[in-house]
């Protein structure tokens, strides 16, 4: 297969249930905004990785389907209540017979190239994932044409797809693809990374976060 041929899906809660751990770092208000900023950085530096050829949003949530599909996302209307794991399911039934990477949207400190050399190495296995900065969860879980995407995201989903016959993918130099942000502590690991433009202007615009982030 070529290096140019998976589609993302992107899996995003309503953004006023989004990012719940981040609620005593920061106001309910700030918190969405930073959700979305997440999303965006996501999925733009999606868009530019040579590896992906599209990518699709799946989520209920009306401004951030405007926000992803103006950085020319597909959106895919979630269905209600259904949990993370029946919306990528969802969102796979609605791209039948391509190559599948189900991406998380909060990792705003995402680097193209080091998607495309996680997604390079995914394209020599059926199902494979790579765990998430902490080592406990997924960011990313890939399937390729027989095999079904079977997400089995949430907690400690690592184990759960290891289980499953995921082939665990190199965690070496692709730090940008692993650091989900659920917690102060991540958004600072992220921002030593370095942020997408979205999440560095709305953390700018945050005059107490920084407070916040080094409690
Ligand atoms: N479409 C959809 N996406 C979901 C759902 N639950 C979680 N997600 C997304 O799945 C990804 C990983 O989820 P989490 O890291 O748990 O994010 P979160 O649920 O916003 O964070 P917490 O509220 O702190 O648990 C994020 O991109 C979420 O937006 C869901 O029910 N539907
Ligand atoms: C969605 C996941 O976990 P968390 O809610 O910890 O981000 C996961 O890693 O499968």
């Amino acid at each position: 297969m070529r290096d140019c041929e998976w589609t993302l899906v992107v899996p995003l809660k309503p953004l006023r249930a989004a990012k719940s751990r981040l609620a005593g770092a920061v106001p309910d208000g700030d918190r969405r905004a930073l959700a979305l900023a997440f999303a965006e950085d996501t999925v733009a530096a999606a868009l530019a990785a040579a590896a992906v050829r599209d990518v699709a949003v799946v989520t209920n949530d009306p401004l951030a389907s405007r926000r992803v599909a103006a950085l020319g996302a597909r959106v895919i209307p979630d269905l209600p209540d259904a949990g993370l794991n029946a919306a990528l399911a969802h969102g796979a039934a609605a791209l039948p017979g391509r190559a599948l990477a189900a991406l998380n949207a909060d990792l705003p400190a995402l680097r193209p190239t080091e998607l495309t050399r996680v997604l390079t190495e995914a394209a020599g296995h059926g199902r494979a994932f790579l765990p998430d900065a902490a080592g406990i969860g997924t960011t990313l879980l890939a399937a390729r044409p027989p095999a079904a995407l079977a997400p089995a995201f949430g907690g400690a989903s690592r184990r759960r797809h290891l289980a499953s016959g995921a082939v665990e993918l190199s965690t070496s130099g692709v730090e940008s693809v692993r650091q989900d942000v659920d917690t102060a502590a991540d958004l600072r690991a992220a921002l030593e990374l370095g942020v997408g433009r979205a999440t560095a202007e709305r953390c700018g615009e945050l005059p107490g976060l920084a407070d916040a982030l080094s409690a």
